[in-house]
This record gives structure tokens, sequence and C-alpha cells, in this order.
């Protein structure tokens, strides 16, 4: 028998980043510079304004400042897009987010490049995924951002490795490939029309999963010592969060594992807090 997964612990890992982003945002206050996140929200949905509120909490407890801007369902994408060319041209912001989904009237995509790319701390914005893609330094978006950071923590070796990913949104699977890639993996994506998919996820040695279906992988789709990191955040019929994969099948099977909660979840809004001071800083040197 071998033995089961390490855990790697977003939350603990979150707390450890967040106690040295204090100190340079202490740092950054005596230079008279303080990170300010602009956080847009439209509409009413409970689980983006839980989303919402974390941010806004882990702001707070490095020492930057941040801002939510409720805006009615039935706002027009027109005002909508008003506000944001205020944002960009406002010098106290250092950050936008507009937390997504947005209603359907509205065009993602035209909101997402409205955003000054220099304030893009989502790193969703055409120019940071062009940048990211040739290896510039940019806004990495945060969940990918924080998975890499992830393994870093834990020294595992991602050159050189075969890095299969399950799941291509522009926010989680393809970044996440792409970044893995610039870490000099072998990076093969699947998706909902790959055929032999277990083929695939067992002949990874870095095997991340970002359906956004409960438990779509399992032990038996696990090569044994894989690192297995699992992005899903599913919330089930009793109110609970799982991920995209069997925890508990998994972790017998891989050399560590992501859980869900504490896993990736927390390092998303941790990373966007370190791109946030990027931005503070990038734009105080303009
Ligand atoms: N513009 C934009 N940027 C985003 O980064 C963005 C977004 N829109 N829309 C929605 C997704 C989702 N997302 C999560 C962030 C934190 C947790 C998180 O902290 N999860 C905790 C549990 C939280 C709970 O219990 O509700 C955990 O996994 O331990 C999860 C999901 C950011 N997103």
């Amino acid at each position: 028998m071998s033995k089961t997964a390490e855990v790697i612990n977003g939350k603990d890992l979150s707390h450890e980043l967040k106690m040295e982003m204090k100190q340079e945002v202490a740092q950054l206050e005596k230079e008279g510079i303080v990170p300010h996140l602009t956080v847009v929200l439209v509409g009413e949905d409970p689980a983006s304004k839980s989303y919402v509120s974390g941010k806004q909490k882990a702001c707070t407890e490095t020492g930057m400042s941040s801002d939510l801007i409720k805006l009615d369902e039935t706002v027009t994408e027109e005002e909508l897009l008003k506000l944001i060319d205020k944002l960009n041209h406002d010098n106290h912001v250092h950050g936008i987010l507009v937390q997504l989904p947005l209603p359907k009237h509205i065009a993602e995509q035209k909101v997402i490049e409205a955003i000054d790319p220099s304030k893009d701390v989502d790193g969703f914005h055409p120019v940071s995924i062009g940048r990211m893609m040739i290896g510039e330094d940019t806004f990495l978006p945060c969940t990918p951002y924080g998975i890499i950071t992830m393994l870093k923590s834990k020294n595992i070796e991602i050159s050189g490795k075969h890095a299969v990913i399950v799941g291509r949104s522009n926010i989680v699977g393809k970044p996440v490939g792409q970044l893995l890639l610039n870490e000099n993996a072998t990076v093969t994506y699947c998706h909902s029309r790959t055929k032999n998919l277990r083929e695939f996820t067992k002949s990874a040695d870095i095997l991340v999963v970002a359906v956004g279906k409960p438990h779509v992988i399992n032990g038996e789709d696990v090569k044994e010592g894989a690192v297995v990191i699992d992005v899903g955040v599913n919330r089930i019929e009793d109110g609970s969060l799982t991920g995209d994969v069997d925890f508990d099948s998994a972790k017998e099977k891989a050399s560590y594992i992501t859980p869900v909660p504490k896993g990736v979840g927390p390092m998303t809004i941790t990373m966007l807090l370190k791109n946030t001071i990027k931005a503070a800083k990038e734009l105080n040197r303009k």
C-alpha cells in the first residue's frame, strides 16, 4: 500500500502570503501609497456576494483599501462601461475587478476589454493574456497564479512533467495550461469532447481539474504519485462546497492533493491582492 497524499492547504498558505503582503503594504503606506481595489458587483447573486465579501475582507486583513460599487441588475452596458471609464481615470483606484458572471444583456468580453490593462488585476484583459502567453511580466489570472504558487510552495517539480488540464475555460483551464507550459511542463488539454479521458488523466504527473461538476475525477483516473489540483467550487444540495475531484479516493493515489474548500479558492483571492499591490506600485512609478 502506498501512503496517502500530502494535502496542500490553500487557506494556510494564503494566510502566510497575506502576512508577508501586510508588511509590504505597511512599507508602501510610508511612501504614501495605499493599494486600492475597486470591486464592481452587478445584481444580487448570493454566490457572487459571498465571493466579493471574501475579497474585501482579505484587503482589510492586509491593510489595503477597497470599495464595492453595487449596481442594479437592470444597469445598461453603456452605464457600466461609463463607470469603468471613470475608474480607469481615477488615480486612487489601482485595481478594478468586475465580478463575473454579468447579467445576460451585458457583453462580458466588452466589459473586460474596457478595463485599463494597467488596472486589470483579474488578468482577464486580452493584453494581459497575450503578455502571459509570451512570458512577459503582467497580471496573471488569479486562479492559475494561485495554482502555480501552491505547486512552488511544496517545491513540486514542473519542468519536464506531463500536466493534464481538464477544462478549457478562459479564466482557468486555458491560462493554467499556459503558465505550466511557461514552467516547461508538457501540457495536454482535455475537455467535453475528449475521447477516452481516463487515458489522459492516468498519464498526468500534474492533474488540474477545472470543469465545474462534482466528482468528475476519482482515484481510478489518477496515476500513482500524481499531483492533483482541484479547482471545482460546487455548491451541493446540503449547502456544502465540494470539488470536481472525489477527494477520498484520489488522495489514496496522489502524492499531493488540494482540498475543497480550503484549497485553490482562498489562493484565488490572495493572488488578487498580490496583483493589486503590483498595480499600485507600477501606477505610482509612472
Ligand atoms: N471577476 C471575477 N474574478 C474572480 O476571481 C471570480 C469571479 N469574477 N467570479 C467567480 C469566481 C469564483 N471565485 C472564487 C473565489 C474564492 C473562492 C473561495 O475562497 N472559496 C473558499 C470557500 C468559500 C465559501 O465557503 O463560500 C474555499 O474554497 O475554501 C471561491 C471562488 C472567484 N471568481
